[in-house]
Formats: structure tokens, sequence, C-alpha cells
């Protein structure tokens, strides 16, 4: 079979299908699937295929880079969408420009007003990997101690349109303005902010940058490169985004459920222990779990079998409360799913 022909196959397959973007490879990638995995996505992506299509529900995944997935989201070529937050805040700032060199050209063309505003993404919720934090980074030993020194100076970074504000609103002297980015008025820049699309920490050594705007999650790159963070632009996890127009409602409800199921079972565990029902008041107060703990009687007189979910996190204190207060035979079950 052609390629043309393929694709056109490809392409009548999507119809009436709900359009998922995943990253494609990167640091999302793997957290991707196994959600997708634990949410019953069942897909087969064929070798070098950027779409799969699902085969137990009407919906087609489409691998893009995650810095691309806020473009296609926010247009509604695509429903829904996992990738970064810092990528959503990116694409915004991104859209923010764009209607800013649009209203200056408006001026002579009013006529064009209509496609003046340019997409744009919800968030559906954080899905609680990728964390990392975007960051003004500068040499450990060098002259620049807070942003406002890298007034006027030139940054490195891929972040370039949040990069520009945070300077920009530096340089009117709105720093950390409420309403989280308020289009900055079109002036030129007097600090140069440079588009590098990798390897941003070697900007500074080789002469490139003053300082840098790159993401920082264990902070092991920043120091290895004798850099050190000033300012924080955006904190950041991967989220589930959705277009402000998608094709099935219904389907975003069911995969957003399906995906919170997966998250909480991620968080918790079930925790179940036996204690004396004198104690029951202080051990309910440990565990009290997400609504209330299941009390069952035991066969033994003045017992009873009590079942929790617990924050994973919290598990090892939970743990050592219980036992203080006499609970016994104390077993922790993970949770693989839950609604
Ligand atoms: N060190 C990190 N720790 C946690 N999350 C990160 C880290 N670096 C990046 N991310 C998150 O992963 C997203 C994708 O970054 P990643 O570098 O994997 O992109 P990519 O698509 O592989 O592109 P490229 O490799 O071309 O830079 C980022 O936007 C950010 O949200
Ligand atoms: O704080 P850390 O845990 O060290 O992580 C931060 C690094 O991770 C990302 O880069 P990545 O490794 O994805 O490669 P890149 O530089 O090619 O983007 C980011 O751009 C930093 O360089």
């Amino acid at each position: 079979m052609t390629k043309q022909a393929d694709e056109l196959i490809h392409r009548e397959s999507l119809e009436g299908r709900l359009l998922f973007a995943v990253p494609k490879k990167g640091r999302l990638n793997s957290a991707t699937l196994n959600l997708l995995e634990g949410a019953d996505v069942q897909f087969r992506r064929e070798n070098r295929l950027d779409i799969a299509l699902v085969k137990n529900l009407p919906i087609a995944l489409i691998f893009l880079p995650a810095a691309d997935i806020p473009t296609f989201v926010g247009e509604g070529r695509v429903d829904l969408g996992i990738t970064g937050w810092d990528q959503v805040k990116e694409y915004d700032a991104r859209v923010r420009s764009y209607d800013r060199t649009r209203r200056v050209s408006l001026v002579n063309n009013p006529d064009e007003a209509e496609d003046l505003k340019v997409g744009g993404c919800d968030r559906v919720m954080d899905l609680g990997f990728g964390a990392c934090k975007l960051q003004v980074q500068v040499p450990e030993k060098g002259a620049y101690a807070t942003t406002q020194d890298l007034v006027g100076k030139t940054i490195g970074t891929s972040f370039v349109d949040l990069a520009a504000e945070h300077f920009a609103k530096l340089e009117m002297g709105i720093e950390n303005s409420s309403n989280g980015g308020a289009p900055v008025i079109a002036k030129k820049l007097r600090t140069k902010v440079i588009e590098l699309s990798g390897s941003v920490e070697a900007a500074c050594a080789l002469g490139v940058a003053d300082g840098i705007v790159d993401l920082v999650e264990s902070g092991e790159t920043m120091r290895a490169a004798g850099l050190k963070a000033i300012d924080t632009v955006v904190e950041s996890q991967a989220v589930l985004i959705k277009s402000r127009s998608p094709s099935n409602p219904e389907m975003i409800n069911l995969i957003t459920a399906r995906i919170q199921g997966v998250i909480t079972a991620q968080k918790y565990v079930l925790c179940q222990y036996n204690i004396e029902r004198s104690r029951l008041a202080d051990a309910k107060a440990i565990t009290p779990g997400k609504r209330a703990p299941t009390i069952t009687s035991l066969d033994e007189e003045g017992w009873v079998a009590v079942s929790s979910m617990v924050v994973k996190k919290e598990l090892a204190v939970v743990m050592d409360k219980l036992t203080a207060v006499g609970a016994q035979d104390i077993l922790v079950l993970d949770i693989h799913n839950t609604r």
C-alpha cells in the first residue's frame, strides 16, 4: 500500500473519534502511557506512525512533541491533550504576543478584528507527575543577584514568549502582576531573548547569554553547569487539557473520570487492621479514610477489623500511630483503580 493511501485510510478512520494528543517522547511520555494503561485505553501504535486508534473506545491518540500539544488543543484541532503546564503557559504567552502584534496592526486594518482572539485551552486536571519549575538562572559566582540585574542583558531559553513577558513586566515595573499574565504593551524589549532548543544550561558558560530561563527538577543540571536559580517564572507539572470546543464532551468526561480514578488509586493504599473495640475511636482518628473507614466485627469477642484508604506518603507515620494505639495484624494493599 502506498504511504498516501495509508494516510487516507487513517484520516477516514478518525471520523467520529475524540482526538487525544499525548507526548510522543521525552520526560512525560512513559508516565502518560502508564496513565492510559491504567485508564484501560487500549491501542497498538504502528512503528513510526503518530496516530493510533483506540480499540475499545471511539478515541484516536495523536503522538506529538509536548511543546506542540497546547497549539493543537488551543486551536481546536485536537480535543484533549496531556502536556506540561509550562508548555501551556508558553502557548498562552505566544497567543498574547500575537494578539498584541495584531492589535497594533488593527489600528490600520480594523476589518481584521474578527480573528484577534486565537484559541486557548482549559486545564481539566493536574496529573501529579512531571513536576518542575521554569526558573531564571545565572552563573553562581557572577555579577547578577536578581532578575532586575538582567534587564537589558541577553537571556537564552526555549520558552521565549514567557521569558519575554517576564522581562517586559520587570522593565515596565509591573513585577508579580496580580492577574498572572496581563497583556504587556507592545513596546520594544530592552532585554534580548534568544531562542535555544536544548542544552540551554550551556549558554552562559559559552558566552551566548548572561542568564537563562530553563526547567529545574532536581537542580542537578543547573548545579553541574555552575548556575543558580534567582527567580521562578512558572511552577509546572503534567496536566490534562481540553479544547474550548471539544467534539465529544461525554467522552471527555469519561476519560477524565477514568484518569482521576487512576491518579487517586496511585495516591492511596488500602490499610487493614484488627483492633479492640474499646480503642476504635483512637484508631478511626488516625485512619479516617476518604469518607469513613469500613468496620466489621471479628469472630472474637470485643475485636473489630478496620479497612481504610490512607495517603501513600503518610503510610509509615500512620502505621507507627496505629501500633501505638494497639492495632494488630496491619496489612497494606495497593489499589489498582477507584471511582
Ligand atoms: N527535568 C524535568 N523534570 C520533570 N519534568 C520535566 C523535566 N524536564 C522537562 N519536563 C517536563 O516535560 C516536558 C517535556 O520536556 P522534554 O524535554 O521531555 O521535551 P521533549 O518533547 O522531549 O523535547 P526535547 O527533548 O526536544 O526538549 C516539559 O515541558 C516539562 O513539563
Ligand atoms: O533539574 P534537573 O533534574 O537536572 O532537570 C532539568 C533539566 O531537564 C531538562 O532537560 P533535558 O534533560 O530534558 O534535556 P534538554 O536540555 O535537551 O532539554 C531541562 O531543560 C533541564 O536541563
